[in-house]
């Protein structure tokens, strides 16, 4: 099944309930909660508040993307906070197997990113325990970066993998996705799309819609 999981990076933060019951409405399944620490990536965006504060305002799958240095340190702090899916970074955790076991102890959802520059060998060892697979389109940190084609070749190794070993699992794509590159991203085997700027950026809810349509 294709998801869209629309990106609050992007979204007007002065009505971010309203924003995201717009897109929830319009019929996205996944709210993209991108969590950054100033560390591992260079910016900072919001936290376990923020996060428990517009849990109230939809009942659709928070999917939370933790851009965060060892995020084992506040698996349960993020769980508490209404995620549904808890995603970690490969390039930020000493151990992930022990990240992974923590996130599945709670209850949720756990997956594992990893960045345009990281080789998807890293990747391969995690893809049998975890729930989703995540491929970075974007170096992590903004909205509105431009997409980065060559990760399609991770995308596609991934959903081999899963493919020879009868495993259906969820491969998300994140960053850049647009309108135009959307085709040649779910053609390589991605079926959960994070998109921000693209969703928010004038009609979020016509946006949303059309972004759903095209992944039908
Ligand atoms: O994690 C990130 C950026 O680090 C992404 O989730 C972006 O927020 C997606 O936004 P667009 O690239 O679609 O504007």
């Amino acid at each position: 099944m294709n998801i869209l999981a629309p990106s609050i990076l992007s979204a007007d933060f002065n009505v971010l309930g309203e924003q995201i019951q717009t897109v929830a409405k319009a019929g996205a399944q996944y709210i993209h909660v991108d969590v950054m620490d100033g560390i591992f990536v260079p910016s900072i965006s919001y936290g376990m508040p923020v996060i428990k504060s517009v849990r109230k305002s939809t009942d659709a799958v928070f999917d939370v993307h933790l851009m965060i240095t060892e995020p084992v340190r506040y698996i349960r702090d993020f769980v508490d906070s209404g995620a549904d899916i808890i995603t970690v970074h490969v390039e930020a955790c000493k151990d992930i197997d022990e990240t992974i076991r923590d996130i599945k102890a709670c209850g949720v959802k756990a997956a594992v990113a990893i960045n345009p520059e990281t080789p998807v060998d890293k990747i391969m060892p995690y893809l049998d325990d975890i729930d989703m697979a995540l491929v970075m389109s974007v170096h992590p940190g903004f909205g509105g970066q431009k997409f980065i084609p060559d990760v399609l070749d991770k995308v596609r190794i991934i959903r081999s993998y899963y493919r020879d070993n009868n495993m259906d699992k969820d491969i998300e794509i994140d960053g850049g996705i647009n309108f135009d590159n959307l085709p040649e991203v779910l053609e390589a085997g991605a079926n959960v799309i994070v998109a921000g700027s693209s969703v928010y950026r004038g009609d979020a809810a016509a946006n949303t819609k059309k972004f759903l349509e095209l992944m039908r």
